[in-house]
């Protein structure tokens, strides 16, 4: 049986959102935590790959994920530096990847991304609304190297990487389960507006 693993990618600044994305809320519930639900029944195992900021705030759940930063030669070198030190922590044949500012994000995705997987693919990436959407993805273990070449050059697009792999690229329509929150306006322009309306 292969083995997946999931990469939360939990180590971004937050810039143009000004706190981190990771604790904000929804009805109740962290962010990050709507990625890891959205894999978990899926995965063998979930690693979320943060900085050493954020990391204490983080609860482990052992029986869940662990916890820890961008391996020292990627620190901060964005998207494609999670990656790839999730990789390295994990061995697993596949990894499918989220990152922690999409919260209507489902397992429904991730089967689908799923259901492509093959011999000699290295990519399954979803395509919403003619965006690719690297970050929200399936790769095979191979793809670590890739990475670290490319990284190590300074090249630091995930597009980029894309345009190095054989890929699959899967057309899906609910776009709403890729919603991310950027900045504030974001933010209130959906969740808020979500709540108002359940309650
Ligand atoms: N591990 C790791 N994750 C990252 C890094 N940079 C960004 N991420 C994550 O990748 C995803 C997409 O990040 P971006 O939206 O590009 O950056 P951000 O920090 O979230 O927001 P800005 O600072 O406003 O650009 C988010 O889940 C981030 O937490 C990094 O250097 N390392």
């Amino acid at each position: 049986m292969e083995k997946i693993a999931g990469i939360l990618l939990a180590g971004g600044k937050s810039r143009r959102f000004g706190s981190p994305k990771a604790f904000l809320q929804m009805d109740g519930k962290y962010f990050y935590q709507y990625s890891v639900d959205s894999m978990r029944e899926i995965v063998d195992s979930i690693v979320i790959v943060t900085n050493t900021e954020l990391k204490a705030s983080f609860h482990a759940e052992e029986d869940t994920f662990t916890i820890i930063t961008d391996q020292k030669n990627v620190k901060g070198l964005g998207p494609l530096a999670g990656i790839c030190t999730g990789m390295k922590y994990i061995s697993a044949d596949w990894y499918m990847t989220a990152p922690i500012d999409v919260p209507f994000i489902n397992t429904a995705v991730f089967h689908t991304l799923l259901s492509y997987k093959k011999d000699g693919i290295a990519a399954i990436v979803p395509v919403v609304s003619g965006e690719i959407q690297p970050l929200i993805a399936i790769y095979h273990h191979s793809v670590k190297e890739v990475i670290l070449d490319q990284l190590q050059k300074e090249l630091l697009s995930a597009h980029q990487l894309l345009e190095n792999l054989h890929v699959i690229y899967v057309p899906i329509e609910e776009e709403r389960c890729f919603y991310n929150v950027n900045r504030r306006e974001d933010y209130n322009r959906w969740i808020v507006d979500q709540k108002n309306e359940n309650k």
